[in-house]
């Protein structure tokens, strides 16, 4: 919120030359409003417009620095928010529009009501109370009547940044796809090796041939890399080698490298459109209800638990501990260890946990042991860190070239702990299965490619309807565009005192390692339940 700035409205009648002015800086952005609003009035900073279905007036907020400011607030009748993404109409004066080319496409043009309205929009709370307030809502995403590219100027790229993640191939094929087949681009540059491509490798050319069959392969054909993000050198490459639509398929870090590639071109003035589709295996991203790859890395998950299963039954005081990914947020662990049904505890970042003494680890896999006769641990690579810290001393401050937090491994360090702990007492038979890469080296399962190929598509309508600096996403099942410092401003994390935490507690009937005194209020503001915390 600091770095907004938010106008206060006066309650002042524009004169008519203000009004010339704001409606020539504003002019070209009410018709996108929609038919429902009209202008009103001006004042500071601020543009009125009526609603006309309600009557009543509604309020386009925008910073000082007009149509360069970061934030698009629409407010409506009810508590209604519209919080919009940008618009090449906001800084570049009358762009030409042509209409969409769909509405000559044989597939599409059977469907009824196949342009999406300019004024729907999806909430992001929908659990509400008779006198809740209407809510942030994000613009719907999907074609629109006219588009603001020329098919043929069209000079789009496709890079992949960060770590890999099941369907990256996929978001490729179907992004060349929807370009090629449903608005008839031509010119689509692969760029290669991540961000650093921009500026230090060659492009490769894109077309239907190219990508046809690389959705059955894990990775990415471009490949990807962490760091190298160069802002000044990689739009100086976009504008040297004519690029009007970047298309950046990677988590939260690359959300934030496309959202400062955004400003500096929307600073140099080009018409050129950014989107982010989101890749997020750990489930990071906030807003959003998932992205592709996750419900693939769950189900590849599944077989080291039933590895480790197989183990721990077949020997005497049986353990097997899986380890999973999950640098930060511990969803991964969270939902493949609920949906295994053979896991006794599951460990995650967002909920500490002590070793030794009572009510800690070594308590309740002693008792457990000697209920059942084994156990199957999961543990997220980014658990226990600060305990591994204390009992190594050493500094938990490496970074890679992206500025992640590097983890020791976590699942060493407790395998030998536990092994340590019951040394004198048991004979103890622990297997410690680490499929860390396992389980994002895959192609995506099939429900994972729906999902990335309505990403895609998704995104590609909202680059040729002119919007620009957005991440497309799931928001309660609707497909939105999202702006950029939603996206980059916290990271999503499992919320340990909601309903789903509390479902696994209950599935393992493992301790919740909290004294009550430890257990806090939520934080979200607004009462907004992160992704997967239903
Ligand atoms: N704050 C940032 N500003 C600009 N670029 C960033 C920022 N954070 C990360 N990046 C860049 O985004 C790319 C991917 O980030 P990384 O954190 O490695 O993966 P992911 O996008 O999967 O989270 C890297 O090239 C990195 O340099
Ligand atoms: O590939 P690296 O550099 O070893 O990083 C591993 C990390 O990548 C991830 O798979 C995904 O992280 P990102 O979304 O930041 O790329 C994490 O779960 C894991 O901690
Ligand atoms: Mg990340």
């Amino acid at each position: 919120m600091d770095s907004y700035r938010f106008i206060k409205s006066s309650s002042k009648q524009s004169t008519s030359s203000e009004t010339d002015h704001h409606h020539h800086q504003f002019g070209s952005l009410i018709p996108r409003l929609g038919r429902k609003y009209r202008s009103l009035s001006f004042d500071s900073g601020l543009l009125l417009i009526v609603n006309q279905r309600f009557e009543s007036p509604t309020r386009l907020v925008m910073a000082t620095s007009a149509l360069n400011s970061d934030k698009k607030i629409v407010t409506g009748p009810a508590g209604y928010v519209l919080e919009d993404v940008p618009h090449f109409s906001d800084y570049i004066p009358n762009p030409p529009t042509y209409p969409n080319p769909l509405q000559d496409n044989a597939a599409y043009s059977v469907v009824k009501q196949y342009f999406v309205d300019e004024d729907d929009t999806v909430p992001q709370k929908i659990v509400v109370h008779p006198d809740s307030p209407r809510g942030t809502h994000f613009r719907r995403a999907g074609p629109r009547q006219r588009v603001y590219f020329d098919s043929d100027d069209v000079v789009a790229c496709i890079v992949t940044c960060g770590g890999l993640c099941p369907g990256l191939n996929t978001v490729i094929r179907e992004i060349v796809c929807g370009l090629s087949y449903m608005y008839g681009v031509k010119k689509i540059l692969g760029i290669e090796g991540g961000y650093r491509g921009f500026y230090a490798r060659n492009t490769i050319d894109l077309d239907l041939k190219t990508v046809n069959d690389i959705h059955k392969r894990g990775g990415t054909i471009l490949g990807t890399s962490r760091g190298g993000h160069d802002t000044t050198k990689i739009v100086d490459s976009i504008q040297d080698r004519g690029i009007n639509q970047v298309y950046i398929i990677g988590g939260d870090g690359s959300q934030k490298g496309a959202a400062v590639i955004f400003e500096e071109i929307r600073r140099r003035g080009l018409k050129v459109a950014v989107a982010g589709i989101p890749k997020t295996i750990d489930n990071d991203i906030p807003i959003i209800d998932r992205s592709f790859g996750f419900d693939t890395a769950v189900e590849e998950a599944q077989r080291a638990i039933n590895a480790a299963h197989v183990e721990a039954t077949s020997f005497e005081n049986g353990i097997g501990l899986v380890k999973l990914m999950g640098r930060y947020s511990g969803f991964i662990a969270m939902y493949a260890t609920l949906a295994s049904r053979d896991v006794d505890c599951c460990l995650i970042p967002e909920s500490p946990f002590f070793l030794e003494g009572k009510g800690g680890l070594f308590e309740f896999i002693g008792k457990r042991l000697k209920e059942n006769g084994h156990m199957v641990i999961v543990i997220a690579e980014g658990a226990g860190q600060d305990l591994l810290a204390e009992s190594n001393e050493q500094s938990t401050t490496l970074k890679d070239a992206s500025g992640n937090k590097l983890l020791q491994d976590v699942g060493l360090w407790i395998s030998q702990r536990i092994k340590d702990h019951f040394a004198k007492k048991m004979t103890l038979n622990l297997k410690y299965i680490d499929p860390t890469y396992m389980i994002r080296a895959v192609p995506s399962n099939a429900s994972d490619n729906v999902c990335c190929t309505l990403l895609a598509q998704s995104a590609v309508h909202g680059v040729m309807a002119g919007y620009n600096g957005f991440t497309v996403g799931l928001v309660n099942g609707r497909h939105t565009y999202i702006p950029f410092y939603r996206i980059t401003e916290k990271q999503n994390k499992v919320v340990i005192t909601d309903r789903m935490w509390a479902r696994l507690l209950s599935s393992t009937n493992q301790p919740s390692f909290m004294k009550h005194d430890d257990i806090h209020e939520p934080n979200h503001s607004g009462g907004e339940a992160g992704a997967m915390n239903w």
